[in-house]
């Protein structure tokens, strides 16, 4: 439903992800505890913690890849499930074997393939939406390169643009920034920040520096020792909460308009 107010257009959308009491238990262990949040339709979040503390895990459960120990999950109104078209998912990846000579737009054209459209997928709208996501990402550039001989950020842009393929209503992106240089990880940041804007899709992105998202994130999500909270950056990072959670003294420092922890691993 759609309120049209004088300035702006306000939009009463349900949520996109309700977590109720959540437990995750994986090989007998406790992994995540008493999670409870809601992520609002549109939302960008930013998951942060230490190596883990279990971000991926989470992303998981979103999938339905795991269930949970306790609690209840809706994501898009509904349980989790595998091969949920309404979300894309981009996994951590390490760099593409140099060899790997598949093209860029054929790695992008996988996000397709697979489901229940499969190979009856006709080959010009098939195209047209390869081409629309490269588009979105930057990449028609180097659409016809073999993805072995693309750099960390170009590969990753085109697993930003597979996980649109779906045209998906939530975005789960796990570590995109890893192994990029700063420059490449604002320019990482300004196209997820785009596509987000531009389709309004609510987005999850697992990190491990908040300063490059900074300008664009609403809340995040950060999470240690089994315990997890969620709020707006200068909320959540600071000295009180990030030691309450981590359960040893974390300060945080402000300088030259970035934020540091210090004193945990983040
Ligand atoms: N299938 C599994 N069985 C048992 N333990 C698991 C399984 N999958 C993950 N774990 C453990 O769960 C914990 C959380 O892992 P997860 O990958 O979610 O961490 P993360 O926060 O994403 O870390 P990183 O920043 O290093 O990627 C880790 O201790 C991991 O070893």
């Amino acid at each position: 439903m759609e309120l049209r107010g004088s300035k702006k257009t306000v939009t009463t959308q349900e949520p996109a992800i309700v977590l109720d009491n959540v437990s995750i238990e994986l090989g007998g262990r406790s992994i995540l505890r008493d999670m409870s949040m809601t992520i609002n339709a549109g939302e960008f979040v930013v998951v942060l913690g230490p190596n883990g503390a279990g971000k991926s895990t989470l992303l998981k459960l979103l999938l339905g890849l795991i269930k949970p120990a306790g609690g209840t999950v809706r994501v898009l109104g509904q349980q989790p499930r595998t091969g949920n078209r309404a979300i894309g998912y981009a996994p951590q990846h390490r760099t593409l074997e140099v060899e790997l000579a598949l093209r860029a737009r054929d790695l992008v054209g996988l996000g397709l393939d697979g489901h229940r459209w499969g190979i009856g997928w006709p080959s010009k709208q098939r195209d047209a939406k390869v081409n629309q996501a490269l588009k979105e990402v930057d990449a028609l550039r180097f659409a016809e390169a073999p993805v072995g001989q693309l750099s960390g950020g170009e590969q990753q842009r085109l697993l930003i643009a597979q996980a649109l393929l779906s045209d998906p209503q939530l975005l789960l992106l796990d570590e995109p920034l890893s192994n990029l240089d700063i420059a490449h990880q604002q320019e990482i940041v300004s196209v997820v920040a785009e596509v987000s804007r531009a389709r309004n899709v609510t987005v999850l992105l697992v990190a491990h520096d908040i300063n490059p998202l900074l300008p664009v994130v609403d809340r995040v999500i950060y999470i240690a020792n089994g315990q997890s909270m969620i709020g707006k950056p200068d909320e959540v990072i600071t000295s009180e909460q990030l030691s309450r959670l981590y359960g040893v003294p974390v300060e945080v420092v402000h300088a030259l308009d970035r934020i540091f922890v210090v004193g945990a691993e983040i």
